[in-house]
């Protein structure tokens, strides 16, 4: 039976995601009340620009003031879509202790803080939920929430920036240079209010955290997973890829190691075979594999960025927790429980890409592979082209750990056949 009173919300933020939040509340109006089984009322909104006009926004509604949105006491759910750590923090545990619960699209934020915002939550009996902080309206967070909670998950895997696959896909497809491509990615409202966190990998790793714990049932936090972001990938470094059959995309990737003792999360380029599925991830797609022990290995594809595709895992957060408050009840918040440490890097296992200028005379390859043997890195191919006493050498490795690989790199800069190392890459995928 339809409830008459409406639940009441309020959004803070109307920019790129909020804006699509009010319009689909809107438009959506009454599929979204029976749905829940109770009206949906959007009852304020913060913005920082009062004087903007939004289009479908009454603007009654509009105000500077989130702190006194947030502590009217008649407010059932908070969407949080400013972004960034204050004030959106403080907002979020000011919405708890004045009875609301909070949807969120702030993994910046929830990578930082995330257990003590859910701890502020459980203490406050209120729901927080944020499917729309990964990979935009891919249903990730909720699956491996719920769907996944009586498997173990091994691994997750994939492309979760949406910013940097759209530069990225150009740069690879097109020939676009960098700035242009970010700059396009920017106006399609995919990137971050600084995008530095898209292509420095920080937007990735946050999201890295954020799955890390939900699938490991432990908690990852941004500082834990191991950071390189894309501004350094090249056009040469697509040539060698192509001459791989392989491409390069930002990877996010969380592995429970195989004791199971301990658990690892990383984002990198990386060169994945044009034969993997995540290699025809284009634009600002995102795409996650998950493997667990029972279910094996579930592909997760969808838009990950932009407006109305954010806003729609936003919408689906919502129409759960009116449910939940229409039950008396609550979503699950934390789990935590297996407590495993996190590795760090040097533990990682995975195959490497490496390009050498070196001197093009007798013996130089048999230097260079000895150090690679004293290392206990086992090579898989090698490629070399010389020209006027110079060569570069293209040396691919079989499986191996992060420390030995950086243990054959410095031994390999200090030979005075290696003029340089031009790039490192790992490869993955395979
Ligand atoms: N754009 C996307 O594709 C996308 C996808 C997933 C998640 N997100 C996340 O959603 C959130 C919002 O992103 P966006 O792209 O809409 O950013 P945006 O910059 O377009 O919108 C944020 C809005 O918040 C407003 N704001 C800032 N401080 C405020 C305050 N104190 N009170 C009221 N309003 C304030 C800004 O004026 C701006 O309009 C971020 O956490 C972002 O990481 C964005
Ligand atoms: N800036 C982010 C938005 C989606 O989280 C991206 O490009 O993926
Ligand atoms: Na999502």
């Amino acid at each position: 039976m339809m409830r008459t009173r409406p639940l009441k919300v309020a959004l803070l933020g109307c920019g790129v995601v909020g804006s699509e939040v009010a319009r689909i509340m809107t438009t959506h109006a009454d599929d979204l009340a029976a749905r829940i089984g109770a009206p949906v009322e959007l009852a304020g909104v913060a913005v920082r620009r009062p004087s903007k006009v939004r289009e479908g926004i009454d603007p009654a509604l509009v105000t500077t003031d989130a702190t006194a949105l947030v502590k009217r006491g008649d407010i059932d759910v908070v969407v949080e879509v400013i972004g960034g750590i204050e004030p959106a923090r403080t907002l979020i545990t000011t919405a708890f202790e004045h009875g609301a619960s909070v949807v969120s699209a702030n993994k910046a934020l929830l990578a930082q803080d995330g257990a003590a915002l859910h701890a502020a939550a459980e203490a406050h009996g209120e729901d927080l939920y944020y499917e729309a902080a990964v990979a935009g309206a891919i249903p990730l967070i909720r699956p491996l929430r719920e769907s996944l909670a009586g498997d173990k998950v091994n691994r997750v895997l994939g492309i979760v920036n949406g910013t940097t696959n759209f530069i990225l896909d150009k740069m690879d497809s097109t020939g676009a240079g960098y700035q242009e491509a970010l700059d396009e990615a920017t106006a399609l409202g995919y990137a971050e209010a600084d995008p530095t966190a898209d292509v420095e990998g920080f937007d990735a790793a946050a999201k890295a955290a954020i799955l890390a714990g939900i699938a490991f049932h432990t908690r990852v936090r941004l500082d834990d997973v191991h950071r390189e972001g894309m501004t350094e990938v090249t056009a040469a470094d697509f040539a060698s890829a192509r001459k791989m059959g392989c491409t390069i995309k930002l990877l996010a990737i969380c592995e429970r190691a195989r004791d199971g003792a301990s658990v690892t999360a990383r984002v990198h380029p990386a060169m994945i075979p044009l034969s993997h599925p995540l290699a025809s991830v284009r634009g600002a797609y995102n795409a996650v594999f998950v493997e667990s022990d029972a279910s094996g290995r579930l592909m997760f594809y969808g838009p990950g960025a932009g407006g109305a595709p954010t806003a729609s895992a936003v919408l689906g957060d919502l129409v759960a927790v009116c449910r939940n408050r229409l039950n008396g009840a609550t979503g699950p918040g934390e789990s935590a429980y297996a407590a495993l440490p996190v590795s760090g890097m040097g533990d990682v296992v995975t195959r490497y890409h490496i390009s050498l200028d070196v001197a093009d005379k007798p013996g130089v390859l048999a230097q260079v592979a000895t150090v690679f043997a004293e290392h206990g890195v086992s090579i898989d191919t090698v490629r070399q082209q010389g020209k006027d006493g110079e060569a570069s050498l293209v040396v691919v490795t079989h499986r191996a750990s992060d420390a030995a690989l950086g243990g054959t790199v410095e031994a390999l800069r200090k030979l005075d056949t290696v003029r340089g190392v031009a790039s490192i890459m790992r490869v993955e995928g395979e």
